[in-house]
Parts: C-alpha cells; sequence; structure tokens
C-alpha cells in the first residue's frame, strides 16, 4: 500500500547503498550476505519477497538492492498488471540479464497474471498462447535471468505457490526512535537546516516506528521553527509543533485514539471483532488491521483475540483510565 504521506518527492535522500539504510540490522546484515555471494558468482540474486507495515522502506530497499547489484531496476506493481500480456510486456521489454523487476503490492496481482509469472520466476520461459480455440498454439519465449522483488503489506494474502517461488522472504521491522533521530539527522544535514538531537529523538518517539511518517513530521515542525525566525530546531519547538499536530507522547493520533476510546468505552475493552469496531469508527476493516492495528500491537495496547481485540491494561494506563477491573467494580 502507498498512503500518501507524503507528496513531496523526496528521492535525492533516498539511501542508495545498504550502509546508508537505517536500522533492519538483522535484515541488512542477511541481505549483504546475499547480495555479496550473488555478485561473487556473477549470478542474480534469488527472487526476494519484503513484507511489512506502509511506510518501512520496501520501496527504497527494493532499489537499494538493485543498485547493490549494480543492475537496472524495472518498477510495477501488482494493479498494473491485469492481463498476461501486461506482464509480457514488462518481461520480454527492456529487462537484461540480472534486472530487478520490482512488483510493489505484489499480493494485488491477478490470479491469471499470477500463474504466468510462475514459471518466469521458476524456469525464466514464458508460455504465450498464440490464437484462440484449436487452431492455438503455445510457444516458449526465454527469459534474461532476473530478480523479482515482490513488496507487501499483507503478506497473509500471497497464494502459497507463489510464495514457496521465493528464495528470500524476510520482514521489515518499526524503527526505534534512535534509528529515526539518526536517519532524521542526516536528513537535516543534507537538506542544510539545523536540528537538536534531543528534537530528532523526541520526533522519532512519535513517529509510530515508521520512517515515512518521521520525515512528514520533520517538514511540519521545520515549518513550524522556520515562521518562527529560528534557525535550529530545539527540543521545545519540537514539542510544541508536535502537540498541534495533535500527536501525543507515544505518536498516537487523533483517529488511534478514537480508536482506543471506542474499544474500552463502547465495547468494555473487548473483545469485539474488527468489523463491529470499524463500523463504530468510521473506518473500513481493512485500514484498522494495516494502518492502525499493527502499531497499537506493537505498543502492546492492544491484542488481537480468536473473539475479537481487547484493549490492554497499558492502553487504559496511556489514556488515564483507571485499569478495566477496576472499572467493574464501579458499573
Ligand atoms: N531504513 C531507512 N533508512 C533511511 N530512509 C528510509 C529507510 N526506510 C525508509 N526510508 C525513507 O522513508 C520513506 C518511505 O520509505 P518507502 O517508500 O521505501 O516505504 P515502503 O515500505 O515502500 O512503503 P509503502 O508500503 O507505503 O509502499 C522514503 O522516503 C525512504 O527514503
Ligand atoms: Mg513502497
Amino acid at each position: 500500500m502507498s498512503a500518501p504521506e507524503s507528496s513531496q518527492p523526496d528521492t535525492a535522500l533516498r539511501p542508495k547503498t545498504l550502509a546508508e539504510y537505517v536500522g533492519q540490522v538483522r535484515l541488512k546484515e542477511k541481505l549483504g550476505v546475499y547480495l555479496q555471494a550473488a555478485r561473487g558468482r556473477k549470478e542474480a540474486l534469488d527472487h526476494t519477497l519484503l513484507f511489512g507495515p506502509p511506510g518501512l522502506g520496501k520501496t527504497t530497499l527494493a532499489h537499494i538492492i538493485a543498485h547493490e547489484l549494480g543492475v537496472n531496476v524495472r518498477v510495477t506493481s501488482g494493479p498494473a498488471i491485469e492481463k498476461p500480456g501486461d506482464l509480457a510486456a514488462i518481461l520480454t521489454n527492456s529487462l537484461e540479464e540480472g534486472d530487478v523487476l520490482f512488483i510493489d503490492e505484489i499480493h494485488r496481482l491477478g490470479r491469471v497474471a499470477e500463474e504466468h509469472l510462475y514459471p518466469a520466476m521458476e524456469d525464466f520461459k514464458l508460455d504465450i498462447v498464440l490464437g484462440q480455440g484449436p487452431a492455438a498454439r503455445t510457444i516458449e519465449l526465454p527469459l534474461p535471468r532476473f530478480t523479482l522483488v515482490g513488496a507487501t503489506t499483507r503478506p497473509g494474502l500471497i497464494t502459497a505457490p507463489m510464495r514457496s517461488r521465493f528464495g528470500i522472504i524476510e520482514h521489515l521491522e518499526y524503527y526505534t526512535p534512535e534509528e529515526i533521530a539518526q536517519n532524521l539527522l542526516r536528513d537535516a544535514r543534507l537538506l542544510g537546516f539545523g536540528l537538536d538531537p534531543d528534537a530528532a529523538l523526541e520526533i522519532g518517539g512519535r513517529s509510530r516506528g515508521t520512517m515515512r511518517i518521521a520525515k512528514r513530521l520533520l517538514r511540519r515542525v521545520r515549518d513550524y521553527a522556520e515562521v518562527a525566525g529560528e534557525s535550529l530546531i530545539g527540543m521545545d519547538r519540537a514539542h510544541s509543533a508536535l502537540d498541534k499536530l495533535g500527536l501525543d507522547t507515544a505518536g498516537l493520533d487523533d483517529r488511534d485514539k478514537k480508536y482506543l476510546e471506542t474499544l474500552i468505552h463502547r465495547f468494555a475493552g473487548g473483545p469485539v471483532g474488527v468489523d463491529t469496531l470499524a463500523t463504530a469508527i468510521s473506518e473500513d476493516a481493512l485500514t484498522l488491521e494495516d494502518v492502525y492495528e499493527p502499531y497499537l500491537i506493537q505498543l502492546g495496547f492492544i491484542k488481537r483475540t480468536p473473539r475479537g481485540r481487547v484493549a490492554t491494561a497499558h492502553a487504559y494506563d496511556h489514556l488515564g483510565l483507571p485499569p478495566a477491573d477496576e472499572r467493574s467494580l464501579f458499573n
């Protein structure tokens, strides 16, 4: 999913090498080995599936993989490939030996296109049907050995046959406030404005562990600082600007708080089904599952149980409410 968190192109700030890519330590370590081995053997890297919540750096990593291999990257997305013909056009035009084909939102690939992708991934060939009816015949088109890098926010929707054709399957993790701060300080340096390390950490702590959100918050905080005539973004400015943006100390915004408050006040802290909860806060269930919940789970504020969503004691505490069991004594 490409949530339009930012409309501003920031390609200049995008890290191009694995070394510039902040955090994701375990993933980077493994990928570093796989890349080195592929380079050493002068082979294409195995097909790679990257999954994780929006804005953590999947697209960026796909470009880094191509850059590190010294090959070109061809970018497309699941919804853009409707017919087998679309796939054939991509695979047979402009794809060279060793190149990276990046398919974003790969879980949204159509069934038929997906089936045509199997032999392309496995045997580097494409079956093309010519003609129709009894006269139809299939020709086999050889393809260059390429690396498919697929990205998805919803790994559960990738079919088993698709998943089994990836040699490398990795998930991206939320960033720590320190990792985010490190990246924000780099951005500030590249863009030529002053950012206090404490202020960077403050923004990092309120960014839901997400790089894209952190970058957006930094731009807004910078607006406040500039309008106030400050040449250095300090801790006080970061604090007050983030408060004005409606973010609390855990990085929760009004929508997250509405989620928690509805769960706690209307459904007595749960368990409640995700569809019911979604209706109660006028959102769709998929957005809840993809956007709100991963971070609330990461913070330990909610749990997904077989009977539905449940608010934890941490959530009550964060909202300044007495724990659920105490409340029931008064109700
Ligand atoms: N580890 C990182 N180090 C430095 N910058 C990063 C890192 N991860 C992400 N970014 C930056 O954060 C922004 C969002 O990253 P990206 O677009 O790659 O996320 P994504 O996972 O593809 O999101 P989506 O699922 O919405 O497509 C980009 O501007 C990118 O440069
Ligand atoms: Mg992306």
